[in-house]
């Protein structure tokens, strides 16, 4: 694959030692600094692009990769207000949009175990909570991870029932915990990244798969899952 990194940092370059290990090409990488000198007509020869970014800068560097034709596979999160806007865009021009608050394989199947659980246990009277704990430098809380397990687990629950609570440490890559109560019991679920590898290469397989294709799509359509 032709690959041009919308943003490139810590996931960008992480991104970029898998890509060129796996016999992949970047022929572009744009950071906050040449932003502003790219055009639709610099990403024409790449086969796909890789978004991680800032919440602020991601619409418009979709709005970028529809006006070249190039597919774009976004990880950046706290832009997901806009989706709907943006699905226009991307059905009007006949491009093709792949997004994720993450690409790892373990939070997927995490989200189809969560939904699983809270539909049985809600009506077993138990409460329902999350917590994420990430880096520092993380620019949106809560994590788009936590809102996607939110989101997926709400409908169980009583309306804004279901709480996130965002805690920064130093150097933490990404854990999310969700917790069941009830009288008698305690349930935890807790995933925790080791490193962003699983990130990577979750958007590298997306990068891979959307490549033909047009429309919305997530991880769920790539991983087959609910
Ligand atoms: N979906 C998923 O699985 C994951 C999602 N993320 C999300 O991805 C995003 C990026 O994370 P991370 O790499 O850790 O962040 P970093 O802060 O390390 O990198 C962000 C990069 O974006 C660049 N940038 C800033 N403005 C623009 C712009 N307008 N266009 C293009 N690039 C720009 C920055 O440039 P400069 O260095 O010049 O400032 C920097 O290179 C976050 O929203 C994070 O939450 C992170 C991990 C996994
Ligand atoms: O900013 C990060 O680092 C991460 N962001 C994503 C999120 O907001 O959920 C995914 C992952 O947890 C790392």
């Amino acid at each position: 694959m032709k690959i041009v990194l919308l943003g490139y940092g810590k996931m960008g370059r992480y991104i970029e030692q898998l890509a060129l290990q796996a016999g992949h090409q970047v022929v572009l990488r744009v950071d906050e600094d040449n932003r502003e000198q790219i055009g639709a007509s610099d990403l024409a020869a790449a086969d796909v692009a890789i978004e991680f970014s800032r919440p602020d800068a991601a619409v418009a560097n979709i709005d970028l990769a529809l006006a070249a034709g190039v597919p774009i596979v976004v990880g950046t999160t706290g832009w997901l207000d806009q989706l709907p806007a943006v699905r226009l865009r991307v059905e009007r021009a006949g491009g093709a949009l792949f997004y994720a608050s993450n690409f790892s394989i373990g939070v997927n199947v995490f989200f189809s175990a969560a939904r699983q659980m809270a539909r049985k246990l809600a009506h077993e009277g138990y409460t329902a909570r999350i917590e994420e704990i990430h880096h520092t430098e993380k620019l949106d809380a809560p994590s788009g991870t936590a809102l996607t397990l939110q989101e997926k687990i709400a409908s169980q629950f009583p309306p804004g029932a279901v709480p996130i609570e965002s805690y920064r440490e130093p150097d933490v890559p990404g854990t999310h915990r969700l917790t069941f109560t009830s009288a008698v019991d305690t349930i935890e679920l807790t995933h925790t990244a080791k490193s962003r590898e699983g990130f990577a290469r979750g958007a590298l397989s997306a990068a891979a798969w959307i490549i033909g294709k047009r429309g919305i799509f997530t991880m769920s359509d790539l991983l087959g899952s609910e």
